[in-house]
């Protein structure tokens, strides 16, 4: 027995928000988890403060699975993002602990290294095709195997995935929504052109990734899915929105580029049917949004089942605390397929010092016990709370689209 004697939720904002929760126990160990939640940090922060803490003081530390079935059946209200990153939060936690108790980095707990490390893919953007194949040189040049390309769209001010600063995009950028117009008429017009020229270019020796950011219909995405196919994409995600999981079929039904979706999803119940009728190739569900490692695991071998790989969701608004749980993690199971890594700031490196290091196009967790990351409190008081929203999204009409 490892009793919890203390928990507290850390908010900071070293460049961005970051809710970090810190359990400690009376053997002197403690954990950390991320729950930070983008621009809606501080729900989760009242979840944990307001519902979790109060239930955790005085419980076994060890008990992982017992601790997770409390918080999510116990509550009655299942599922959601705040609920689940609150969860993970904890279960983050626990397992660092846990690992930290036996002195062995998390992965050797979670069955040992089943690879080198962990394939990871990098964010290249760019106004124009140009410079954005650029800067997808940059990062082949920096030894990544695999590149996301995002291009500005001709006619539209401004579009998901293309930024300021080439090395850290930033999207919750402002203290109230901002507004961006979309088209996708001139998007699926130039998607197409961006591949052609990036296997021109580039060659036919690096992954290349995109992301459609939940914009279109069925139809249109399937249409997408198609004429991209000669580029022979690693894969294409968030074509269409998943709440309605079927609609992926009509995708399947017209192209073979592999999918992949799954970046907001919270449980196994919202991709249940998209892995049990093989609609996707690979599960985006993170330890932070989707109930932590505990449940991250049932998803994964539920996907194993079907060939269905994992590709978490790795983006600036996952602390360096969830990438070290998303690569313990994904050393570990048979079924990984990438990791999304954008690099954090200085300033987030400094406030959550970490094990976890880069090599030729892998990024592996390191050996010291626990998670490898921790939170230097002090630090992290220096960089108080700014309120900050993701954008939104209309077409040119007016109408409100997906962001
Ligand atoms: O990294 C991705 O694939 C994203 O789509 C990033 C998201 O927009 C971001 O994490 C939202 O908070
Ligand atoms: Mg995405």
């Amino acid at each position: 027995m490892s009793k919890i004697t203390a928990a507290r939720v850390i908010i900071t904002c070293p460049g961005r928000n970051f809710v970090t929760l810190k359990i400690e126990t009376d053997s002197g160990l403690h954990g950390v988890g991320d729950a930070t939640l983008n621009g809606r940090e501080l729900a989760v922060a009242s979840y944990l403060n307001d519902h979790v803490i109060p239930c955790l003081i005085g419980r076994d530390a060890h008990k992982i699975e017992d601790t997770w079935q409390y918080l999510y059946r116990g509550a009655y209200w299942r599922r959601g993002p705040v609920t689940m990153s609150a969860i993970a939060a904890v279960d983050m936690a626990l397992w660092d602990i846990k690992a930290k108790a036996a002195g062995l980095p998390l992965y050797q707990l979670l069955g040992g290294a089943c690879r080198e490390g962990c394939m990871v893919y990098g964010h290249a953007n760019g106004v124009t095709i140009e410079d954005t194949l650029a800067e997808a040189q940059r990062y082949i040049d920096r030894g990544y195997r695999a590149v996301r390309l995002q291009s500005g769209v001709p006619g539209l001010a401004s579009t998901y995935g293309v930024s300021k600063d080439k090395d850290f995009y930033e999207p919750a950028d402002a203290d109230l929504p901002t507004e961006n117009l979309w088209s996708t008429e001139k998007y699926l017009r130039s998607a197409p052109e961006l591949f052609a020229a990036a296997r021109e270019q580039l060659g036919w020796d690096v992954h290349l990734l995109h992301d459609v950011h939940h914009r279109l219909t069925p139809i249109e995405a399937a249409r997408l899915a198609k004429d991209l196919e000669p580029y022979r994409l690693f894969w294409l995600e968030d074509a269409v929105p998943a709440e309605n999981q079927a609609n992926f079929r009509l995708i399947r039904q017209h192209s073979t580029t592999p999918l992949a979706v799954g970046e907001v999803f919270n449980t196994i119940w919202d991709c249940k049917q998209l892995i049990e009728e093989q609609l996707v190739d690979y599960i985006r569900a993170t330890v932070l949004h989707a109930g932590g490692i505990t449940h991250l695991k049932r998803i994964a071998n539920l996907a194993e089942l079907y060939k269905v790989r994992t590709g978490c969701h790795g983006a600036t608004d996952l602390s360096p605390v969830t990438m070290a749980a998303a690569l313990h993690f994904g050393l570990s199971i048979p079924n990984f397929g990438i990791q999304e890594y954008m690099r954090h700031t200085a300033d987030t490196d400094a406030v959550f010092p970490h094990q976890y290091q880069f090599a030729d196009g892998y990024l592996h967790p390191g050996d010291a016990p626990g998670l490898g990351v921790d939170i230097d409190e002090p630090l992290a008081e220096q960089f108080p709370y700014q309120r900050a929203y993701l954008p939104v999204n209309r077409l040119e009409d007016g109408s409100m689209h997906d962001w």
